[in-house]
């Protein structure tokens, strides 16, 4: 027989007493450290895992949308376009994730629901986040958060920003279209109603691709990534019905039919209108 391989016979480093290693480097002992199943249930590793994943995945995401607006606002497009793929991109990997949880029954799940007392998604900051960074604000989303000033101080730093909508359009007006006079208003905290104006901006756009290259580029991976999100809330809302049918979230929520209702929301509402005018 012949004798088993040795890697440090090629140079493969083998000790790490006063060496950063891989999990020094990545903090695994913390990463692998945080699951801690409440019942006894064997899905509940599944459930945990699943969410913890994500979370990970919108913190990058959140690193990827902030760096897109300070970007945009530079006019820096090109980088923006980098990190905007990015984040379809990662969208694309959370709504793969579905197929795992997806091996969940109904009758599993309930081994451990009444485990997760009154928590939920609906309490995810980050979620929350990347939804106000994108567009969507609504601000009695905050409320969840009151009992911890560090994340509502987080949410209320995206509110005063602009929008990664917002930016897009102020780029627009830098560059001579008539967005109208919402686009430069100073509270930022709402969501930005709809505007013929920025309606007839991106019309203008798609019109002359050649002309308008970089914006439409932009509109294009805005278009994109809500394309993303909306396989993401539609891949939610059908996984829950699957797990929980139409019982009530232990958010609180009507379940399945408030996320439906979400469904509708639109984050760059002029971009998907104008498919209608050309
Ligand atoms: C068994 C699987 C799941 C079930 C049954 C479920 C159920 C629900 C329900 C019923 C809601 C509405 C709020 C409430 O009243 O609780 C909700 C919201 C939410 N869930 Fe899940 N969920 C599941 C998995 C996930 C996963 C894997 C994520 C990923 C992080 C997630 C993230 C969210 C978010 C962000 C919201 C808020 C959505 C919004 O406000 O538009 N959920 N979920
Ligand atoms: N809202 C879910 C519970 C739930 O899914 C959940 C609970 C705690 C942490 C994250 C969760 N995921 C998404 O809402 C339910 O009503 O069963």
């Amino acid at each position: 027989m012949s004798k088993p391989y040795d890697p440090s016979a090629e140079g493969a480093q083998m000790s790490f007493k006063d060496r950063m290693s891989y999990s020094d480097y990545l903090h695994l002992e913390k990463v692998l450290d945080a699951q801690e199943p409440l019942s006894t249930a064997h899905d509940e590793m599944l459930f945990i895992i699943q969410h913890q994943t994500s979370e990970l995945w919108m913190k990058l995401a959140l690193h990827e949308i902030s760096s897109a607006i300070r970007s945009i606002r530079a006019d820096r497009l090109e980088p923006s376009f980098k990190m905007l793929t990015r984040v379809s991109r990662i969208f694309e990997q959370l709504n793969s994730a579905w197929d795992v949880l997806r091996t969940m029954t109904p009758s599993e799940y309930t081994e451990f629901r009444d485990s997760l007392g009154q928590s939920s998604g609906f309490q995810s900051w980050q979620y929350r986040a990347i939804e106000f960074m994108a567009g969507n604000r609504n601000v009695a989303m905050l409320r969840p958060h009151a009992h911890q000033p560090e994340l509502t101080e987080k949410l209320e730093a995206v509110l005063a920003q602009p929008s990664l909508y917002d930016e897009a359009i102020l780029l627009l007006a830098r560059n001579g279209f008539d967005v109208g006079a919402e686009a430069n208003k100073i509270d930022w905290r709402e969501t930005r109603s709809e505007s013929e104006e920025v309606l007839a901006a991106w019309q203008a756009i798609y019109r002359d691709p050649q002309r308008y290259w970089m914006f439409y580029e932009l509109a294009e991976k805005l278009v994109d990534f809500e394309d993303y999100f909306r396989r993401w809330r539609f891949n939610h809302v059908t996984t829950v019905e699957r797990i929980i049918g139409m019982k009530r979230g232990t958010g609180g929520t009507s379940g399945a039919s408030y996320l439906k209702k979400m469904l509708e929301v639109e984050l760059f509402p002029e971009l998907w209108k104008v498919r209608t005018r050309l």
